[in-house]
């Protein structure tokens, strides 16, 4: 039975829910799960579905036929056959906890994706990557080399396919023009409860304001640095004995847990862009479910 997932955002206005499970009913799609969205303010309609295809109907068939149903609504819409793994480049510097993080659920299959590579611009995590059968990539950055750094990163991208970018603690700035390309596909972990402390060193800027709570941010990647449309976020709490190397150590299991939902949501098709903002649907049940290791 091929399992798969519609994703439709349109221009809100009656009758598309009718429209698309009809049309998901005749080609012999059961729905499982559904999540919708009306956002009133810009007019926008999000919908999220996942079915059984029980005549065994693929979903590129499906993507096909679905273009008349489409059309009317001006609907923008993706069909993803939930057994395809999405392809995942990440990125890393000096602070592994996201990196590792991202790694042990991968392998107890809590992420079901493919990690085609890492990047970094250090050594650090050479090895561990090589262990876990990841090719490695040392891409050095220094100011007068960033635009070939980055070249070669697109080279990357381009020669393992990647579908998504993460960034989990990469601490280099992004072109603009990289953004632009990459709009959408690639994820950071900021370490602040965004739009506070924004840039470098959010945990040093906390500690002298004074907060009561730290947190992180997983946003997509924009020219605009950490303003990104944010995907998800969470606190930790602390106090006026503790120093910004507590906070640094308080918030790791924080950035990795952030980070781990937003790629979860990501590869799960859950999130939407919405302007500025994301629209993230909750989690299908069973998708938590880590499958046995192989
Ligand atoms: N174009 C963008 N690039 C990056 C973003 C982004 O939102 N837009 N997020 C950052 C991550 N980040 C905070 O989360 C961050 C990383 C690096 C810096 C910074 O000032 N880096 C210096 C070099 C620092 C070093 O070499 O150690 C620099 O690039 O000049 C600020 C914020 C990832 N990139």
């Amino acid at each position: 039975m091929e399992q798969g997932i519609l994703t439709v955002q349109c221009d809100s206005r009656r009758g598309i829910v009718a429209a698309i499970s009809t049309y998901l009913s005749e080609a012999g799609c059961n729905i499982t799960d559904s999540a919708q969205f009306d956002d009133k303010e810009t007019g926008q309609f999000f919908t999220r579905i996942a079915f059984d295809s029980e005549k065994g109907t693929t979903t590129s068939t499906l993507d096909e036929g679905f273009a008349a149903v489409a059309e009317p609504f001006g609907m923008t819409y993706a069909f993803h056959d939930s057994k395809s793994r999405m392809k995942v480049l990440i990125m890393v510097s000096k602070f592994g906890h996201c990196l590792h993080d991202l790694l042990f659920r991968w392998r107890i299959g809590a992420l079901p994706m493919d990690i085609v590579g890492v990047i970094s611009n250090h050594l650090e995590y050479q090895k561990e990557v090589v262990n876990h059968d990841i090719p490695f990539h040392y891409i050095k950055v220094r100011p007068e080399t960033k635009a070939e750094a980055e070249a070669q990163m697109m080279r990357i991208v381009e020669d393992t396919g990647a579908e998504l970018v993460v960034l989990a603690r990469y601490m280099q700035v992004l072109s603009d023009d990289l953004c632009r390309k990459m709009s959408g596909r690639i994820i950071n972990i900021h370490h602040s409860f965004l739009p506070s402390f924004k840039g470098a060193n959010p945990y040093k800027q906390a500690y002298h304001r004074g907060v009561k709570l730290i947190g992180a941010t997983s946003h997509y990647v924009t020219a605009d640095l950490d303003e990104g449309p944010i995907i998800e976020q969470d606190i930790a709490r602390v106090t006026h004995a503790q120093s910004a190397a507590d906070y640094v150590a308080i918030g790791r299991d924080v950035e990795s847990q952030v980070l781990a939902r937003a790629v979860h949501a990501h590869i799960y098709q859950r999130v939407f862009q919405n302007g500025d903002k994301t629209v993230v649907f909750p989690a299908s049940p069973g998708s938590f479910a880590p499958e046995p290791p192989t």
